[in-house]
């Protein structure tokens, strides 16, 4: 089946993935999953798979896994064609009110709140979100939206993904969670940041500037020293390059370092490791915990299903989990957008904040929207 056909045919609420190598479409859903704890989500699925007979299952997980429920489906109907490529746009029509929550000057507060709180208690790196609340007066069209990520090749993971109260998550991330196929593991988590720039010197230097910087190197090591920590238990070897790659979005320069291993235990699935791995130091912070619980206490929202995984597992436990962010959800005429990024203690609060208003333009661009942020 061609790739286009399924982008065409994707309907809000069904599941939508497209990467690289494949695109897949999951409709309906004949085996549904909710947990609150991700093993045990990952237990149930694999069992269900293995009986069943089914394609795959595919779904998300949230934010906080013990809050909020992880949702898996095996869908009725499953296709799986090549990578999609478009070339047109799909109109989308402008919002009736904007919302930044915080609002802008809060969001600079609580990351300098958040650079004292790492030095009193000690810990090295918190993520902090911000979001966008855009009201319009029919349902937002979330095909569209999707259809524009596409052609934009806005992340190297393209997804949509039905969520509770008929709400959808939409969004095109950058970032691998983890992808298993047989005994190979393959990790790319991404830490630091630089926007990039219509000016091709202005964005060569953004790269650049990023490479060289200290403030995100430290950013980037404690991800990787806390991802390759969990990831080590469960392989035979681990392939770790000793530096970042700068690698990019239309919208974003990143640091990010492809982590790959062979597993020592073939019985472990895709979506095991990522319960394990998940929530990893590229959204939440480390100590995990003090991370977890200062998000709580300087966010004025719940993350929901921002910042989680999102991805697809079959009956032999391969499958590809990415990491949730660049994304909105979407609830019949409204969209909330977020966006975040890695405080360590040499952070500059203005700095952060244009940081986050950079990282919404993945979704921005895809919705032909140019606010002022
Ligand atoms: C948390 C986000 O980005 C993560 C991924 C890449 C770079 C990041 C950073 O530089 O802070 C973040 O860790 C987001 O886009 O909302």
């Amino acid at each position: 089946m061609d790739a286009r056909e399924l982008l065409e045919q994707y309907t809000p609420g069904d599941f939508f993935f497209g990467t690289a190598d494949r695109t897949i479409l999951g409709t309906g859903s004949v085996h549904s999953f909710t947990d609150t704890d991700a093993f045990a989500l990952s237990d149930a699925v694999q069992a269900v798979l293995a009986e069943s007979g089914a394609a795959l299952a595919v779904g998300v997980l949230p934010f906080d896994t013990a809050a909020t429920a992880g949702h898996v489906v095996v869908p009725r109907i499953t296709r799986i064609a090549g990578p999609v490529r478009v070339a047109d746009r799909k109109p989308v029509g402008a919002p009736v009110a904007v919302r930044a929550v915080p609002e802008p000057v809060r969001h600079v507060e609580a990351v300098a709140r958040a650079v004292a709180e790492l030095q009193a208690r000690g810990m090295r790196k918190v993520v902090l979100a911000r979001a966008l609340d855009l009201e319009f007066t029919e349902d937002v069209p979330a095909k569209a939206i999707l259809h524009n990520l596409v052609k934009d090749k806005a992340g190297g993971y393209t997804f949509a993904a039905s969520l509770p109260q008929g709400r959808q998550l939409i969004g095109a991330t950058p970032e691998l969670l983890l992808s298993r196929r047989g005994d190979q593991v393959i990790c790319h988590p991404h830490a630091g940041s630089a926007a990039r720039s219509a000016d091709p010197v202005t964005d060569r230097e953004n790269g650049e500037s990023l490479a060289r910087s200290r403030k995100d190197h430290i950013e980037h090591g404690v991800l990787i020293e806390a991802l390759v920590e969990t990831l080590r238990p469960f392989c035979s070897s681990l392939d770790v390059p000793r530096e970042p790659a700068l690698v990019s979005t239309p919208t974003m320069w990143h640091l990010a370092t492809r982590v790959t291993g062979r597993l020592a235990d073939r019985d472990v699935t895709a979506l095991h490791l990522a319960a394990a791995l998940h929530p990893t130091p590229a959204i939440c912070g480390s100590p995990t915990e003090a991370a977890r619980t200062l998000v709580g206490e300087l966010e004025p929202f719940d993350r929901g299903y921002y910042a989680g995984a999102v991805g697809w597992m079959d009956a032999a436990g391969d499958g590809e989990w990415a990491v949730s962010i660049r994304c909105a959800e979407v609830s019949e005429r409204s969209l909330r957008l977020y966006a975040g990024g890695g405080i360590v203690p040499a952070s500059d609060p203005k700095a952060e904040l244009d940081e986050t208003s950079a990282k919404f333009q993945t979704l921005l661009r895809a919705m032909g929207l140019d606010l002022d942020l």
